[in-house]
C-alpha cells in the first residue's frame, strides 16, 4: 500500500484516484475547485460516469480516499504524486501547460519527503523533463524528486471499466527505481505494464490518439465514397475489420470525432511536428476531413429539403458520445450553429448532457425534456449522439410526432431493413437512403 496524492480531479484524476484507492492504496485527491471538492467529499462525482459514484463512495467509507483543496495537506507524507490537470488547446493549437507548471511549483513548495512525480496528463514530448527541472528550480526542502510519464488511455463513458481492464499501462521513466515504484503500484490491476523511456511514453499517448482519429477519418471518407457508389459502409467496415491486421474497432462512420482529447491532441501533435519543421501531412488531412464531416448531416438536409429557412429541426443528442455529459468539442455545437445560420429553428434533447450543453451551445437553441417533445411538428430530426434511448426508439414515434418524418442519422442507429418497413425518409452515413420504404431511392 502506497500513500498517493492525485492533483486535478477531471475524468483522469478522479478515476485514477478512485481506482488506486480501490486496489488498496491510500489516496488524497487535490483540486483548486472548492465546490467540486465539497461534492466529492460527500461521495458525489462532478462528472457523469457510469459506476463512478459507487466505487468512489465505497473507498471514501473505507477511509482510503480523501479530497482536499489544500496542496500542503494533500502532499504531506505522500511517496507518489500524480499530475492529472488539464492541458487544453491554445489558440495556435499547441498544448497550454500553465496548469502543469503551477502544479510543478506547488510540488516544489510543499514536499518535505522524497517523492516520485507521475504525469498522467497528456503532455508534449519533453514536458516531463521540463516539469522535473521546474520542480528542482523551486524546491524548498532538500529531497529527491524523480519523474515518470504514465499516460492515460481511458475513454469517457467507460472510464471505470477501462481503469480496471485497460490493454496496457505505459510507464516511461529514465530512472529504473522510479519506474519500478509505479509498476509496483499498478500490480493489483493485473494489466500488462509496458516499460519505456520518458519521451517515448509521451509520444505513445499522442501517437495512439492520432492513430485512432486517423481510423475514424479514414472510415468517414470511405463512407462518403460509399454513398456515391451505392455501397454500404456497415458491410464494408465489417468486412475490413475481419482482417486481424485492421480490426473492428474505430471503424464506425459518423459525423466525425469530438470530445476533449482527439481534436486537441491531433492539433497538438501537428504542432509538435511543426516545431521540428516537420509537416505532418497525414494528420493535417485527418483534421480537415473531420471538420468537414461535422457538416455531413446539414449538407444532406439541404440537398433533400432545399432551403432550411424556417424549418424546425429536432436535435437528438448533444454530448460528443453516449454515456457522458461532456460537451467539449461536441459536433452538436458546429451542427446547430450551421442550422441556425441557415435559418432553421433547433429544438434539442439529450438524456444527460443538457445542463452542460446550455452553457456552450449557440444562442437560439431551445431545449425540451424528451424525444417526443423534440420531434413534435419537426421537419427534420438530426441524430447526433447514439444514446441507447434513441437506438431503442419505436420508429413510429418519428412518423407520429413529426410534421414530415425526415430523419438524418449521424450515427447509423437503425437497421435499414427495419426502417424500410416504416414511412420514414431516412438518411444515414455511408449507407443508401430509405425513402417511402424503398432502400436506395434518393427522394
Ligand atoms: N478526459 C479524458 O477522457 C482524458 C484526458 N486525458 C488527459 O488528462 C488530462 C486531464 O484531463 P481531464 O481529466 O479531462 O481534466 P479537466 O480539464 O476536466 O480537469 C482538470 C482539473 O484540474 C484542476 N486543477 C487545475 N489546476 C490545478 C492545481 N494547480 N491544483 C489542483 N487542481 C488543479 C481543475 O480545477 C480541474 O478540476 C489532460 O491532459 C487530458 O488530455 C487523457 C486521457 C483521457
Ligand atoms: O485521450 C483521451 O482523452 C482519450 O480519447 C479517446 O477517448 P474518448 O474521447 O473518451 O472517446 P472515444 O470513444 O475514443 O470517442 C471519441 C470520438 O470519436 C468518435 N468515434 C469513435 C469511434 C468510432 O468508430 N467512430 C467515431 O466517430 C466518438 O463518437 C467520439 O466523438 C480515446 O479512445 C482514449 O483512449 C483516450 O484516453
Amino acid at each position: 500500500m502506497k500513500k498517493i496524492a492525485v492533483v486535478g480531479t477531471g475524468y483522469v484524476g478522479l478515476v485514477t484516484g478512485v481506482a488506486l484507492s480501490d486496489v488498496g492504496h491510500q489516496v488524497t485527491c487535490i483540486d483548486i475547485d472548492q465546490k467540486k471538492v465539497e461534492r466529492m467529499q460527500k461521495g458525489v462525482s462532478p462528472i457523469y460516469e457510469p459506476g463512478l459514484d459507487e466505487v468512489m463512495m465505497r473507498n471514501i467509507e473505507a477511509g482510503r480516499l480523501q479530497f482536499t483543496t489544500d496542496h500542503h495537506e494533500g502532499f504531506s507524507g505522500k511517496e507518489v504524486i500524480y499530475i492529472a490537470v488539464g492541458t487544453p488547446e491554445r489558440e495556435d493549437g499547441t498544448a497550454d501547460l500553465q496548469y502543469i507548471d503551477q502544479v510543478a511549483k506547488d510540488i516544489a513548495t510543499h514536499v518535505k519527503q522524497d517523492v516520485v512525480v507521475v504525469t498522467k496528463s497528456t503532455v508534449p514530448v519533453g514536458t516531463n523533463d521540463h516539469i522535473l527541472s521546474l520542480i528542482q528550480e523551486y524546491l524548498v526542502h532538500d529531497v529527491r524528486v524523480e519523474i515518470v510519464s504514465n499516460p492515460e488511455f481511458l475513454r469517457e463513458g467507460s472510464a471505470v471499466y477501462d481503469a480496471f481492464n485497460g490493454d496496457r499501462i505505459v510507464v516511461g521513466s529514465d530512472s529504473q527505481r522510479a519506474g519500478d515504484v509505479i509498476e509496483e503500484i499498478n500490480k493489483p490491476f493485473g494489466i500488462y505494464c509496458y516499460r519505456t523511456d520518458v519521451r517515448s511514453a509521451e509520444m505513445i499517448k499522442y501517437a495512439s490518439n492520432a492513430f485512432l482519429a486517423t481510423k475514424i477519418s479514414f472510415i468517414n471518407e470511405i463512407a462518403n465514397i460509399c454513398e456515391k457508389v451505392g455501397a454500404n459502409i456497415e458491410d464494408v467496415a465489417t468486412g475490413m475489420g475481419m482482417d486481424g491486421r485492421i480490426g473492428h474497432q474505430f471503424l464506425r462512420a459518423g459525423i466525425g470525432y469530438g470530445g476533449s482529447c482527439f481534436p486537441k491532441d491531433t492539433k497538438a501533435l501537428t504542432q509538435i511536428a511543426a516545431n521540428i519543421d516537420h509537416n505532418f501531412e497525414l494528420l493535417n488531412a485527418v483534421i480537415r476531413v473531420n471538420n468537414h464531416q461535422h457538416r455531413a448531416l446539414t449538407e444532406k438536409a439541404k440537398s433533400v429539403l432545399g432551403s432550411l429557412e424556417g424549418k424546425r429541426v429536432a436535435m437528438l443528442g448533444l454530448a460528443f458520445k453516449p454515456n457522458t455529459d461532456d460537451m467539449r468539442e461536441s459536433p452538436a455545437m458546429a451542427i446547430s450553429q450551421e442550422l441556425i445560420l441557415a435559418g432553421a429553428t433547433v429544438v434539442a434533447y439529450d438524456p444527460i448532457a443538457m445542463d452542460n450543453a446550455k452553457n456552450v451551445m449557440p444562442a437560439g437553441v431551445s431545449y425540451v425534456q424528451n424525444v417526443e417533445e423534440a420531434l413534435q411538428g419537426a421537419d427534420a430530426a438530426f441524430i447526433v449522439t447514439d444514446w441507447k434511448e434513441f437506438k431503442a426508439l419505436d420508429l413510429s414515434v418519428y412518423v407520429d410526432q413529426m410534421a414530415e418524418a425526415n430523419v438524418f442519422d449521424g450515427r447509423n442507429c437503425y437497421d435499414l431493413d427495419k426502417v424500410a418497413l416504416t414511412k420514414l425518409n431516412y438518411y444515414s452515413i455511408g449507407r443508401p437512403p430509405v425513402v417511402r420504404g424503398l432502400v436506395g431511392v434518393k427522394g
